[in-house]
């Protein structure tokens, strides 16, 4: 039997959403901390929806680069996890992951195969990689764009390095990447919202639906 799918939702900033996403059955819920994100949740919300999902679901904060004093708060609030979404190297990954007691997901961005070299340095100092979209020159943010990258470049990818998908997967596209690109994991933001920052139900539903059914 193949291995189940981790599917984790992510950027949720209300309770009655991450019921939602509980129900639909999803493994993993992320909330994120960052300012400039449709997605961004407050120290003390994210509190709460740590203390909702306990028990029920694996729960992720996501942090873009935090100093070690923003590691510290979060880590405090008891999470499974913490996702590191900015230009952390393999050091700083090593001593977040050490100063945090929380297990740590590395998100890599790829756009090129030079990417694609980089993963290994991670593989060591993280225990999961998530690999995302590169996002453009000039971006605001370093991931929630919707963009998708091009899943031939993993070709290249060291196959004993396991990995969770994310970039612009929707409830149409999920499928297929499950089945093109069998990582063991995916990670989706925007792709199950109405709008940025607003997640929906049906949406959600059909992404954890979808997927499941393409492993
Ligand atoms: O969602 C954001 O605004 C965001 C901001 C800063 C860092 C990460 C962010 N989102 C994460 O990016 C991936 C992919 O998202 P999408 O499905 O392409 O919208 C996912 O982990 C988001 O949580």
């Amino acid at each position: 039997m193949a291995d189940p799918l981790i599917i984790k939702i992510c950027g949720i900033k209300t309770p009655d959403v991450l019921e939602t996403a509980i129900a639909a059955g999803t493994d993993m819920v992320g909330f994120l901390h960052f300012p400039r994100s449709p997605r961004h949740a407050s120290v003390d919300t994210i509190a709460d929806l740590i203390s909702q999902a306990r028990g029920r679901v694996q729960t992720c904060v996501v942090l873009v680069n935090p100093d070690n004093s923003t590691v510290a708060e979060f880590a405090a609030l008891g999470p499974d996890w913490i996702q590191l979404h900015g230009p952390e190297t393999p050091h700083r990954v090593e001593a977040i992951r050490a100063e945090a007691g929380v297990e740590i997901i590395k998100a890599l961005p790829i756009g090129s195969a030079e990417d694609v070299g980089h993963v290994s340095d991670f593989h060591e100092v993280a225990d999961r990689l998530l690999l995302d979209a590169k996002p453009p020159k000039g971006a605001d943010r370093p991931g929630g764009l919707g963009d998708t990258f091009d899943w031939a470049l993993l070709k290249a990818l060291d196959p004993s390095i396991p990995f969770m998908l994310s970039g612009g997967l929707t409830p149409e596209t999920v499928a297929d990447a499950v089945r093109t690109v069998r990582p063991f994991g995916l990670d989706v933001s925007s792709g199950v919202e109405s709008a940025p920052g607003v997640k929906d139900k049906r949406l959600i539903e059909a992404f954890i639906q979808n997927a499941r059914a393409a492993v």
